[in-house]
């Protein structure tokens, strides 16, 4: 990639024991830029052998990982961290070929990634066990911390960094070693990481970079009793067949999956604020994140005037186009299909009754471009209410009071992220404790951080990544029972 500062980023190979290797088959996957549709080059298509190879090698480097101590790997982790953010331009530019936000928002996502290398190795330091007091008196218990294993990850392409540092950062600082298998759509951002932990000292077997055939990489991994732990983001179909497949060797699993996110509007809240929220929530990655708003939940006395803002901020503030040019900020959607399902679900909306206030069409562009779209009354027997729709759909559903908001709001099988404006006090802890879902963002539409938990509940998903408990997830527990004699 000649726009790269340094072309080295750019690494067309799986990275397998810490060398760069081809697939068995010379078969290649073609990674094409979603804006414009051209190629950005080829990286290996690998299957199941290659896979249990790189499983063998993440074995083998495991007893001298765990070894290390927690200071120690939290050093290799932040200097991965560091040349993250030294190379933050080129890795942005790589993400933005090849999974097309734009470019401002891929630098942003980098920085956001390379948080969580450093959040887990501040957390390394801390992986604290307990002292219980004992039953007898000649006894004491001791509780430890140690690492699960080998970890098998499985990335989505709408976040194609922060989704690998996410769980890697964590498994790593835990002592795990990882074998990750990129989205087809988005390996080269996967192996630009991987670059850039080589050169951090990341020991070879520690972390592996498997791009390839989905359904093989995915048995290969929950066929394999060496690995102990699945970690998977991206749809709850595919994250219900892992659970099923992860069974076979009882491996432990977390799974963020999709969601169907309510943001609520009541009539006491700023409503200035809220848009401003909204469009945070709504239009990140041109819909395309999991926690996205897909319902707005509007009180029937301010749906007008939301409506109205929300449509002059949309005009005003949203450009379309390709995310290298100045001034874009809302990219293609990652293929023809994202579009299909964007249009299907206005149309399915606008032929039961919804009214269209904007866009609603195809981006003039073309290809992989929609137009932002605003549609009011919308309603639960609507696509969009059931659906993620994973493009930049605002859909607005009227609601009389505090009780019906809920209701609707909890009326999905999903439970990952939802949202709320509300100055009221009593209110707020009201509507933050029915909420079911795993995250609720109170007066603010951003609520991603390395700090904090994140992930769902019902249909969303299970475990959490981020926060000291996503460091939990790579860890095992075990009760020492001293007896004195
Ligand atoms: O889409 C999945 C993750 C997005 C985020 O971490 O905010």
């Amino acid at each position: 990639m000649q726009a790269l500062k340094e072309t080295q980023l750019y690494c067309p190979f799986a990275y397998i024991d810490g060398s760069w290797v081809a697939a068995d088959s010379g078969e290649q996957i073609d990674v094409l830029n979603p804006a414009t549709g051209e190629s950005m080059g080829n990286v290996p298509r690998l299957g199941r052998a290659e896979t249990e190879r790189a499983i063998d090698a993440a074995d083998a480097a495991l007893p001298a990982w765990r070894a290390l101590t927690a200071l120690e790997r939290a050093d290799i982790l932040m200097k991965w961290h560091d040349l993250m953010m030294e190379h933050q331009d080129d890795l942005a530019m790589i993400m933005t070929f090849e999974q097309g936000k734009p470019l401002k928002e891929a630098a942003g996502e980098i920085a956001y990634a390379a948080s969580f290398l450093r959040w887990f190795a501040e957390e390394a330091r801390r992986i604290y066990g307990d002292t219980v007091p004992a039953a007898k008196a000649n006894q004491r218990i001791v509780v430890t911390k140690q690492p699960v294993g080998v970890v098998g990850a499985i990335t989505p392409w709408n976040f194609p960094a922060a989704m690998i540092t996410r769980k890697a950062g964590a498994a790593l600082a835990a002592g795990c070693t990882i074998v990750v298998k990129p989205a087809s759509q988005t390996p080269f951002s996967a192996t630009a990481l991987a670059k850039l932990a080589e050169r951090a000292g990341v020991p070879r077997g520690v972390f592996n970079v498997v791009p390839g055939r989905a359904s093989e990489i995915a048995a290969a991994m929950t066929e394999s009793s060496l690995v102990r732990k699945i970690t998977f983001t991206g749809s709850t179909e595919v994250g219900r067949q892992l659970m099923a497949q992860a069974s076979q060797h009882i491996q432990k699993i977390s799974l963020e999956l999709g969601g169907n996110a309510p943001f609520i509007v009541f009539e006491d809240a700023d409503l200035d604020a809220a848009v401003e929220g909204a469009m945070a929530a709504k239009f990140r990655n041109a819909g395309q994140t999991c926690v996205c708003t897909n319902r707005f939940l509007v009180q029937s006395s301010v749906v007008n005037a939301f409506c109205e803002k929300l449509a002059v901020a949309m005009n005003s503030e949203l450009k379309v186009g390709n995310g290298t040019e100045d001034g874009i900020n809302i990219g293609p959607l990652i293929d023809d299909k994202a579009v299909a399902k964007v249009s299907e679900h206005v149309h399915d909306a606008v032929d039961q009754g919804a009214e269209l206030l904007l866009g609603g069409h195809p981006h003039p562009l073309g290809g992989n471009f929609f137009s932002p779209t605003l549609i009011s009354f919308a309603n639960s027997r609507m696509k969009v209410a059931n659906e993620e729709t994973f493009g930049p759909l605002a859909a607005v559903f009227p609601f009389d009071d505090e009780q019906e908001a809920v209701r609707m709001a909890n009326d999905t099988e999903f439970g990952l992220a939802s949202y709320f404006y509300s100055r009221d006090l009593g209110r707020v802890w009201r509507v933050a404790d029915a909420l079911d879902y795993g995250m609720v963002g109170i007066n603010t539409g951003l609520i991603s951080n390395a700090a904090a938990p994140f992930g769902g509940v019902k249909a969303s998903g299970l475990g959490r990544e981020g926060g000291h408990q996503g460091l939990d997830e790579f860890l095992e527990t075990k009760y020492l029972c001293i007896d004195l004699g």
